[in-house]
C-alpha cells in the first residue's frame, strides 16, 4: 500500500479511474504522459474502478483541455485527489500531481517508480540501447553510472574541466548574441527557437563529440499515440504518419551519432580522451570485465546525452526569453497502485497551483528571502530535475548552460517582443513542455563583447 496521497483519508485503497476517450487522431495530448511516464514494480492485484469519463473532442486542432495536458490534470486533481488514474487507448495510467504525492514515491519509493514501461516508441530511441528509455535493472544501474560519470569527468571533475566547459558556453552565447543581433537587423522579429536548439546542439555534442553541428533544427524524444493504441500502426491515419516522422528523425540523428562514434573507434588511442565519445568507448567497448553492455550501448549512451542534454536546454532558454519580453497577468485557472501500472508524474503540478492566481513572470526575487538571501527550502521545492533514481544526470551541466547563456544574452541585450503578436504560455509537446512560436528582436544594450 502506497500512502502518498495528499487526502487525509482514503476513501477506497484504489485510484478512481477517468476514462479519456480521444475522438481525433493526430491529439498530442498522451505525448507528455508518455515521456515521463514510469513503471511500477510491485506485485498484481485486482482493482475495482471508480469511472469518470472525460472527453477530449480535438478536431485536428487544440483539444476540449485546453492545450496545457498537465495543466489539465493538475485540475483534475482539484476534484478527485492527487492521485487518480485515467485511461488511455488500452492503457490505465496513474497521475500523481503535486509536491505531497510525488516527492514520497520518488524518494521513499525510488525503486518501484525508477522502471520504464515497454512502449513501442522507446524502441526506437538510440538505436534501442537508451539508458534513458531502459526499465530498472542492473545492467541499465552500470549503464546509467558509466553516463554520469563520464558527465561529470567533462563538466565538473576539476578546476581545469570546469574552466574548459565554461569557455566553450561562453564563446557559443557569444556568437549566439552576434547571431541574434544580425536576425535584427533593421528592427526585424525573428523566431529565436532554431539558434536556441542550434547553441544547446553545439554544447553537448562538442562535450560528446568534439563536433559543432548547425543542422539541428528539430529535436528528437519519445512518447506516441502508438504506444497505448498499438493498432493506430495497422491503417493510415495522421498518429501513423506522426509516428513514421517521429521514428526517422530518431533513426536520422542515431546515424549520424553512430557514424561519429565509429570515426572515433577509427582513432581512438587510450592514452587521451578527447570527448565523453571516447570516455564511453574506453568504458564499454574496451571493459577489462563484462559488465553486461554491449559496443551497441556506446552509440546508446552518446544518443542519449546529446538528446537529453540539446531539448532540455534550449527549451529553458525559449521559455527564459518568452518570459523576459512580457509580464503575463493572468489567471491560470495511501493508495494501492498494482504492479506493471504505467504513472504519470505530473511535475508541472509542482511548480504550479492551476486554480491559484499568478502572475507567470520572471520574478527571481521570489526565491530570496527578507535578507536578499537565496532561500533554500523555496529552491528545493522546485524539483525540475526530477527525484530518486531516475533524477536528472546532467542537472550540473544544465544549471552552468542557462546560467551562462542567461547572463551573456541579458548582460549584451534587450529584448522585444513583435507588436502584433500575442504571447501566450501554451505549450507544445515534445520531450518537453515547449512554447509555442514567437517572434523578438534583440538590441544591443553598448558595445557587443566579443569573445576573448
Ligand atoms: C534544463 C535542463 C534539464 C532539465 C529540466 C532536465 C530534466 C530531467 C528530468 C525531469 C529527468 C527525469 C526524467 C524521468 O524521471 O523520467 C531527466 C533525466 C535525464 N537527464 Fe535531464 N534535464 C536537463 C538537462 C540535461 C542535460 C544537459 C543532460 C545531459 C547532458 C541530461 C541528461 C539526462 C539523462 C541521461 C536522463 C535520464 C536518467 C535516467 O533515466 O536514469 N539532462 N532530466
Amino acid at each position: 500500500k502506497w500512502e502518498g496521497r495528499d487526502s487525509k483519508k482514503p476513501e477506497s485503497l484504489t485510484p478512481p479511474t477517468i476514462e479519456i476517450h480521444i475522438t481525433c487522431s493526430g491529439c498530442h495530448f498522451c505525448v507528455p504522459l508518455l515521456s515521463r511516464s514510469l513503471y511500477m514494480g510491485q506485485e498484481p492485484q485486482t482493482q475495482e474502478k471508480t469511472a469518470w469519463t472525460l472527453r477530449l473532442a480535438c478536431g485536428g486542432q487544440r483539444h476540449a483541455a485546453g492545450s496545457n495536458a498537465s495543466h489539465h490534470l493538475a485540475k483534475l486533481a482539484k476534484k478527485y485527489g492527487n492521485v487518480y488514474q485515467i485511461r488511455l487507448g488500452c492503457s490505465d495510467i496513474v497521475v500523481l500531481n503535486g509536491d505531497k504525492a510525488i516527492r514520497p514515491a520518488l524518494i521513499q519509493h525510488s525503486t518501484e517508480f525508477a522502471g520504464r514501461p515497454n512502449f513501442i516508441s522507446f524502441q526506437s530511441v538510440s538505436g534501442g540501447k537508451s539508458m534513458t528509455f531502459t526499465n530498472y535493472s542492473k545492467q541499465w544501474k552500470m549503464h546509467r553510472k558509466i553516463a554520469q560519470s563520464t558527465i561529470r569527468a567533462f563538466s565538473s571533475a576539476n578546476s581545469q574541466t570546469k574552466k574548459a566547459f565554461e569557455q566553450q558556453i561562453v564563446a557559443e552565447a557569444t556568437e549566439l548574441v552576434e547571431i541574434f543581433l544580425k536576425h535584427s537587423t533593421e528592427g526585424q522579429y525573428f523566431n529565436p527557437a532554431h539558434e536556441l536548439t542550434v547553441a544547446a546542439a553545439n554544447v553537448i555534442c562538442f562535450r560528446a563529440l568534439l563536433q559543432n553541428v548547425d543542422k539541428f533544427g528539430q529535436t528528437v524524444g519519445a512518447g506516441s499515440l502508438v504506444d497505448v493504441m498499438p493498432w493506430l500502426q495497422s491503417f493510415p491515419n495522421p498518429v501513423r504518419s506522426i509516428f513514421k516522422n517521429f521514428k526517422d528523425l530518431n533513426r536520422d540523428f542515431f546515424m549520424f551519432v553512430r557514424n561519429k562514434v565509429e570515426e572515433h573507434r577509427e582513432t581512438f588511442d587510450p592514452e587521451v580522451t578527447r570527448d565523453m565519445s571516447d570516455a564511453i568507448i574506453g568504458v564499454i567497448d574496451k571493459a577489462d570485465s563484462d559488465n553486461g553492455l554491449t559496443t551497441d550501448h556506446t552509440e546508446g549512451t552518446v544518443s542519449d546525452l546529446i538528446g537529453a542534454g540539446l531539448d532540455t536546454v534550449s527549451t529553458a532558454l525559449h521559455w527564459i526569453l518568452l518570459l523576459l519580453q512580457v509580464t503575463f497577468n493572468v489567471t491560470i485557472e495511501g493508495q494501492f497502485i498494482p504492479k506493471d501500472t504505467v504513472v504519470f508524474i505530473n511535475q508541472w503540478s509542482i511548480n504550479h497551483d492551476p486554480l491559484s492566481e499568478r502572475t507567470p513572470y520572471l520574478n527571481p526575487s521570489r526565491f530570496l528571502d527578507e535578507n536578499g538571501s537565496l532561500d533554500k527550502d523555496i529552491t528545493n521545492s522546485v524539483m525540475i530535475f526530477s527525484a530518486g533514481k531516475r533524477r536528472c544526470i546532467g542537472d550540473q551541466i544544465a544549471k552552468v548552460e542557462i546560467f551562462l547563456f542567461f547572463a551573456i544574452l541579458l548582460h549584451q541585450c534587450t529584448f522585444e517582443k513583435c507588436p502584433t503578436q500575442d504571447l501566450s504560455l501554451d505549450c507544445s509537446y515534445g520531450l518537453t513542455l515547449k512554447p509555442l512560436d514567437y517572434k523578438i528582436c534583440a538590441k544591443l544594450r553598448g558595445e557587443l563583447v566579443k569573445n576573448q
